[in-house]
């Protein structure tokens, strides 16, 4: 099968029948999604109920000793099991995970890991990469280690790294959570815009545990609990209508702290 017939009929990502134990316990149970070129798809779920377990799975990265059975297809590639460095170009994944302190490398400069990541990106490329994640003012960047950006910054470094690569799925787990919310708005656009490129739409598994942040960006809302889907619909049906009890709960506390929201700017808005 050729890369353009795998991205034009078969969805980018399609897992069928996924499970993971880990020390003969189930963690993940039966998972059956799909996600599209172009489409942007949430996995909500509470702290603990599998969402990241099926991150890893899907990027070749569970803990150490679990079991897998299932499928996990990449633009048609079967990768259930397999390392990131054993799947092929076509079926490689582009993640942003929520602790970016272990994806770059410490003891190398930002400016030598920007070229090693994108060895065809020119001066001009580069700032333009680092000007859409709001890191373009940092003085000395080039220069700088790591350790010497925020834990904020160093997130929207992986992101726009990630956001460059030729992967046709990205993989996003909390990438936003250290971020303050005007940053979080300008990285939830970069991840938009790189799903809607019309030459090379991507698909994005984006999770979260934030309903609201997920409204922003997805179409589409994928539901875990206890490591089971429990809902699959559009965003719009499943603010409007969720079906399952835990989809109730989310929605529920998502409207009750928009309205205490709305009410704390009206309270701002008398006292000025
Ligand atoms: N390496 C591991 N060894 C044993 N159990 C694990 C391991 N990683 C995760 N688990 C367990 O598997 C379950 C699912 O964990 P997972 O990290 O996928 O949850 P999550 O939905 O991503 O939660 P959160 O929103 O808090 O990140 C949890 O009960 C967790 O304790």
């Amino acid at each position: 099968m050729t890369a353009d017939r795998a991205k034009n009929v078969e969805p980018v990502l399609e897992v069928k029948g996924l499970m993971l134990e880990i020390a003969g316990e189930q963690r993940v149970a039966d998972l059956c999604f799909s996600v599209n070129a172009g489409e942007r798809v949430c996995l909500l779920g509470a702290s603990g109920s599998g969402k990241s377990l099926t991150a890893k799975m899907i990027t070749g990265t569970p803990p150490a000793g679990a079991k897998l059975s299932g499928s996990i297809r990449v633009n048609g590639i079967e990768v259930c099991g397999k390392h990131p460095v054993a799947r092929c170009a076509q079926s490689r994944v582009a993640t942003v995970f929520q602790d970016s302190s272990t994806a770059l490398n410490p003891l190398m400069t930002l400016g030598k890991q920007l070229n090693l990541a994108l060895p065809a990106a020119s001066a001009d490329e580069l700032a333009a990469m680092l000007e859409r994640v709001g890191l373009d003012e940092i003085p000395n960047f080039a220069a700088r280690y790591p350790a010497e950006l925020s834990g904020g910054q160093r997130q929207r470094l992986c992101i726009a790294l990630a956001m460059q690569s030729s992967s046709a799925l990205l993989v996003a787990d909390e990438p936003t959570t250290a971020l303050d919310v005007l940053t979080q708005q300008r990285v939830l656009q970069v991840m938009r815009d790189a799903c809607e490129n019309a030459e090379n739409p991507r698909a994005l598994l984006f999770i979260t545990h934030d309903i609201a942040v997920a409204a922003q960006l997805c179409g589409r809302a994928l539901v875990m609990e206890n490591g089971r889907l429990v809902e699959s619909a559009s965003m719009a049906q499943l603010l409007n209508n969720p079906q399952h009890a835990y989809t109730k709960r989310l929605v529920a506390a998502a409207k009750h702290s928009t309205a205490l929201h709305r009410n704390a700017s009206a309270l701002c808005a008398v006292a000025v």
